[in-house]
């Protein structure tokens, strides 16, 4: 079943005058489909119930006809609508595009009111960007470019090819983004001028994971649509808003006073409506064949994940053909692309940009298709591709290499295994690429706080509730495994915790709703595996937590990077059972760290004893219930086996004598275990009703106890769930970090005195 629901939209019969016109017949794929907005990022809003994208068709008339197959629908079209929506330059898969169906006809610059960079974004003023890029600066409050962005934007604008390391939230999705966008803003719009041809794809971003993709794709178009001219154009002015390439009439209102208000610039958008830029995302999970369909439209930027967009490349001789003369070529988190699983989609897919030069030819690997290896065969050689790599993480020994351009020798169609080997598989037509390295010192970016808890494996939920409890806020909790997460997520809900899940085995649907819910909640949980680590932009993560280590100091340094985005403050704990403590040491050795550097962060024992009763009761719950549920299976199961065979069984299931052979408990057992749950639950209910009160702490008389509370209610600052803590933030409880006794250092003998 599609992930995405269509909505079609038919005119009904067409007027005796329309009849007229020529008319052909069209199916359901082939019709000028167009795209409904979306508000939401992920492609995701509540009032859709699940839909991930809308789409209508205008102008076409459904009639049913009779053959020996049944009933078949035809669709009838005007010839000339036809003619127009395939002449069309298109639209955007992405969620927030603009999508609109007319002919191509671009209106870049003529008539755009000038920007004036200097006066409004002085720091960005000396990059040579699109006006309409600094538009989308200023309205996105972008005041000054970051670090990375400082040193790839002009270098990639200058036509260098960069491999880019900065720390996570610094902005690298721009510093690559923004000069593509420039490119398409500036030579390929005017190149492209009044051409109806489709539009190739000219720039391909390579994501690991779908959710990074559609970030990217959503993150790259809110640069196109971001503009808007706030202020009023005076009514004796002339009628700037076609200029403004805003989609025409509907976006141009008349104020309160009767004036022209200027309409958000769609700078995406050409002065028929059209994007000037059309940016897609292919990723799996969602209909292939919608995708298929916005890839035979035409598209300039295409975000995908590999495994995906290799699907289609093997079928689809057209787009090998696109990627093989691509402008643009973009690995974002290049290291964690080898490790997802798509080895193989990507280097297939790497392979179709590389020169076929005798000397670099490398035989293609990993069940390469014949039709696909001979794409791969008729490539023809191009030099304008840029390559930029990206990650917060590739290795000093890798740039090293890159920097010499040094490519493994001796090793002509041996398949790649590393990053390394990989990244020496680009082929770079830039000879000396620039390497821009800004990661710092350990990974660690400076707003972040890291702490630790050393505790038993089985108190980590204990940790994890009082944490939760302690520090409310967005938090999201990294674990290595799916069982994990199911494990944890009834827990949770038992005890009243929002949390929702996140790993590969949901379906893509409930990936983004879960997300989207999570960025929409502010004082929830995201239990997810590593596919959360990389990339993602959620505004305003609070805490991370490690409750599972993780498997790589990188993997350490991603997780971690979820908070502390963009200058922000963040903070992360790692949960550290006995067991794991040697890796721990080994992960943070790598990074220059020891583990006495990271502080442990303080815990009330007397309220963490309290909650793990309200842990210990959870757990009998779900224990019962699970259960519960699986005899329910069991049961079922055994039912319709037994149908199938048309065999009887008695009331209770119990097939004959003997309790091996016996299909669950009886019904009295069954009663009296549901009525032992229900009165559990009772219990957890009464718990989770009382108040946690902190150890010397009166609730009756705030003044009095070891502990009086008084000052914290008058001024505001008493904890609402544990009653007798102050409310703090997390990187304000942690201890100061111990320090090792070191030998006093041998004093030099100065004799006696
Ligand atoms: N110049 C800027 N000024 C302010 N905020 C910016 C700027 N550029 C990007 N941002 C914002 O910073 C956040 C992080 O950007 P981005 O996702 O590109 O980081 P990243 O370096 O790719 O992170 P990661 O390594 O985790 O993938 C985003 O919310 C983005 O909108």
């Amino acid at each position: 079943m599609s992930a995405k629901l269509l909505k079609r939209k038919s005119a009904g019969p067409l007027s005796a005058a329309q009849k007229k016109t020529k008319t052909v017949h069209l199916t359901a794929s082939d019709l000028p489909w167009k795209t409904v907005k979306s508000r939401q990022e992920a492609g995701l809003h509540s009032d859709m119930d699940g839909m991930m994208e809308l789409e209508e068709v205008e102008g076409v008339e459904v009639v049913y006809e009779e053959n020996a197959g049944g009933r078949v629908a035809k669709f009838k079209v005007k010839e000339e609508q036809v003619k127009e929506s395939t002449s069309c330059v298109q639209e955007d898969n992405a969620p927030g595009s603009s999508r609109q169906g007319s002919v191509v006809q671009e209106a870049p610059e003529e008539g755009i009111p000038p920007f004036d960079s200097q006066a409004l974004l002085p720091e960005w003023h000396t990059f040579s960007l699109h006006s309409q890029l600094f538009r989308a600066l200023y309205a996105r409050g972008f005041s000054s470019p970051t670090p990375i962005q400082s040193k790839a934007v002009p270098s990639a604008t200058k036509g260098k090819d960069v491999v880019g390391v900065a720390e996570t939230g610094s902005g690298k999705t721009l510093a690559y983004g923004l000069p593509i966008l420039n490119w398409f803003l500036t030579e390929a719009n005017s190149r492209r001028r009044n051409t109806r041809s489709k539009r190739p794809v000219r720039a391909l971003v390579l994501a690991p994971t779908r959710e990074l993709a559609l970030q990217v794709s959503a993150h790259l178009n809110a640069c196109l649509n971001a503009t808007t001219v706030s202020e009023e154009i005076k009514a004796e002015e002339p009628d700037h808003g076609a200029l403004l390439n805003a989609p025409d009439t509907q976006s141009r209102k008349l104020n309160k006073k009767g004036k022209k208000k200027a309409a958000p610039i769609e700078p995406s958008a050409g002065s028929k409506g059209l994007p000037l830029v059309s940016i897609a995302a292919i990723v799996g999970g969602m209909s292939a064949q919608k995708q298929r369909r916005i890839l035979d439209r035409g598209v300039d930027i295409l975000v995908a994940t590999p495994g995906r967009l290799w699907d289609i490349l093997q079928e689809d001789d057209d787009l090998a053909s696109q990627i093989k003369s691509l402008r643009f070529l973009v690995l974002d988190e290049a290291d964690r692309m080898i490790e997802a699983g798509h080895f193989a989609e990507l280097d297939n897919i790497l392979r179709l940009t590389l020169r076929q030069s005798e000397e670099d030819e490398i035989e293609p690997e990993f069940g390469t298709s014949d039709e696909a290896q001979d794409c791969i065969a008729k490539s023809t050689s191009i030099d304008e591709l840029q390559t930029f790599v990206f990650s917060a993480t590739l290795s000093k020994d890798l740039q090293r290499n890159l920097k010499k351009h040094a490519r493994p020798k001796g090793k002509k169609g041996a398949p790649a295994s590393t990053l390394d080997d990989l990244l020496m598989r680009l082929d770079f037509r830039d000879s000396q690429p620039d390497i821009i390295d800004l990661s710092p010192e350990g990974g660690v970016v400076s707003t972040l706080k890291q702490s630790r808890i050393d505790c038993l494996a089985n108190e980590k939920d204990a940790f994890l509730y009082y944490f939760l409890l302690r520090y409310p806020g967005r938090t999201l909790v990294f674990l290595s495994s799916i069982d994990g997460i199911r494990r944890l997520m009834p827990l949770m809900e038992l005890l009243e915790i929002k949390a929702f899940p996140l790993h590969s085995q949901l379906e893509q649907r409930q990936r983004l709703k879960n997300l989207d819910r999570f960025k929409s909640t502010t004082n929830s949980v995201l239990l997810a595996t590593d596919i959360a680590a990389r990339g993602l932009d959620i505004p305003s993560v609070d805490h991370v937590v490690h409750y599972q280590i993780p498997r790589s100091a990188d993997v350490y340094v991603h997780r971690n990077g979820r908070t502390a985005r963009a200058m922000r403050n963040g903070f992360s704990l790692l949960m550290c059972a006995p067991d794991e403590r040697k890796i721990v040491k080994a992960l943070l050795g790598s990074l220059k760290r020891s583990e006495d550097e990271i502080p442990e962060i303080s815990v009330e024992h007397y309220l963490l004893d309290k909650l793990k009763e309200r842990i210990q009761l959870a757990r009998q719950i779900d224990n019962a219930q699970h259960k519960i549920k699986k005899e329910n299976h069991e049961k079922h199961w055994l039912k319709e086996a037994a149908e199938a065979m048309e065999i009887e069984l008695d009331s209770d299931f119990e097939l004959s004598s003997g309790d091996e052979r016996k299909a669950g408990p009886s019904k009295h057992q069954r009663k009296s275990r549901n009525a032992k749950t229900t009165a559990l639950k009772a219990e957890l209910k009464q718990l989770l009703a009382q108040p946690l009160v902190a150890r010397g702490v009166s609730t009756r008389y705030i003044t009095s106890g070891s502990r009086p509370i008084v000052d914290d209610v008058i001024d505001g600052t008493y904890h609402e769930t544990m009653v007798g803590l102050k409310k703090s933030k997390a990187g304000e409880d942690v201890l100061p970090v111990k320090r090792h006794k070191t030998k006093p250092e041998q004093q030099e003998w100065t004799g006696f005195t």
